[in-house]
């Protein structure tokens, strides 16, 4: 059961208080081979064109297989020529920098009631003695229309709700040829991923807004974790850094690439595809000077559909690793917030 309300990070930031204690991480054996704010290396992502997915012309196969590398090494591409002009992504960036600037008694009409995950918060506390990111957020259903809840859709600033109704309906069709691309990837019918994820399928929207912290190198913004999602579209801050993958045991940050979308695994995708797409672990660090915002889209299978590893991959030499799951994010965030990775538990 969620714990009463707590203050979000930007009232604690305004109320000049000192630095909680229940935002302290503790300390690892790793933080001195990699300290939370040590400099990390980059990572090598592709951008792939995600009009060039669906050809099937020569470039068409190259992107493929740009996909099918990036997607099997990191989990993680950058999609470009996805549909969305760079103006309407700015506008995305302004409206939730203009949200999270405004007065506490104004954000608060969206407060997320106990136990909702919709609406506008700081991180869910589950249990007393749960370390807290340094993270407030807006998180709302966009679809399908019947689960949207409207009374935590901010009527300021202006234009808040349109736009955003007007982001996931330019979403959707990048979502559907997205799903279609892994399956050419893997060499699989086009529709299979997209069958599986359901009509129904449900889209939510993440604002993130981390205020700059006094201690990045004692407090961590978003916490290691796996996505529960089939995949996550990401509109990562465009100029303030902070996210990060683990890959063999090495945190890398992602680039910042203007004008593209960047795409994650979720643990959904990593079992439909039987483990050879992973989901991959990530975490957002903080820094002293700056805020940093971005814009998660979560695409979540329909709350009645089986998810497990398509039947081209599953073989002999490739046996099924996954358990047949429904409902996944329903029992994700427990887990999440326990620091624990859901997907063990779908291990067989
Ligand atoms: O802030 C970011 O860049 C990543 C956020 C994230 O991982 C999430 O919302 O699941
Ligand atoms: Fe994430």
């Amino acid at each position: 059961m969620e714990k009463p309300k707590f203050k979000t990070v930007q009232e604690v930031v305004a109320s000049g208080e000192r630095l909680p204690e229940r935002y302290l991480q503790t300390p690892t054996g790793d933080d001195e081979v990699q300290p939370l704010n040590g400099l990390v290396p980059e990572m090598d992502i592709p951008t792939i064109d995600l009009s060039l997915l669906l050809s099937s012309s020569e470039d068409g196969r190259k992107e493929l297989s740009k996909l099918h590398s990036a997607l099997s090494k990191w989990g993680v591409v950058q999609v470009m020529n996805h549909g969305i002009t760079e103006a309407f992504l700015d506008e995305i960036y302004k409206l939730t920098k203009q949200f999270f600037a405004l007065p506490t008694e104004e954000k608060q009409k969206y407060a997320r009631d106990i136990g909702n995950v919709q609406g506008y918060g700081n991180d869910m506390i589950l249990a007393d003695d749960q370390i807290l990111d340094w993270i407030d957020r807006l998180f709302l259903t966009t679809y399908p229309d019947d689960q949207r809840q409207l009374k935590f859709w901010p009527q300021v600033p202006v234009g808040f709700k349109e736009t955003l109704h007007e982001y996931t309906m330019k979403q959707k069709p990048v979502i559907e040829q997205f799903f279609k691309a892994v399956a050419r990837s893997l060499e699989l019918e086009e529709s299979c991923f997209l069958e599986m994820h359901g009509q129904n399928a449900r889209i939510d929207t993440r604002f993130n807004m981390y205020p700059p912290c006094p201690r990045p190198d004692k407090v961590i913004g978003a916490k290691p974790h796996g996505d529960g999602s089939a995949f996550t579209l990401l509109l990562p801050d465009k100029n303030v850094e902070g996210l990060q993958f683990l890959k063999d045991g090495k945190w890398y940050k992602a680039p910042i690439v203007p004008d593209t979308i960047l795409i994650n695994v979720g643990d959904l995708m990593e079992i439909m595809s039987n483990g050879i797409y992973k989901s991959p672990v990530h975490r957002v660090v903080t820094n002293k000077e700056s805020e940093r915002i971005s814009v998660a889209t979560f695409c979540i299978p329909s709350p009645d559909k089986e998810i497990q590893p398509v039947e081209g991959l599953v073989s002999e030499t490739r046996p099924r690793l996954y358990k047949t799951v429904k409902k996944y994010v329903e029992v994700y965030f427990d887990s999440y917030q326990q620091g624990r990775r859901p997907i063990e538990a779908a291990l067989i």
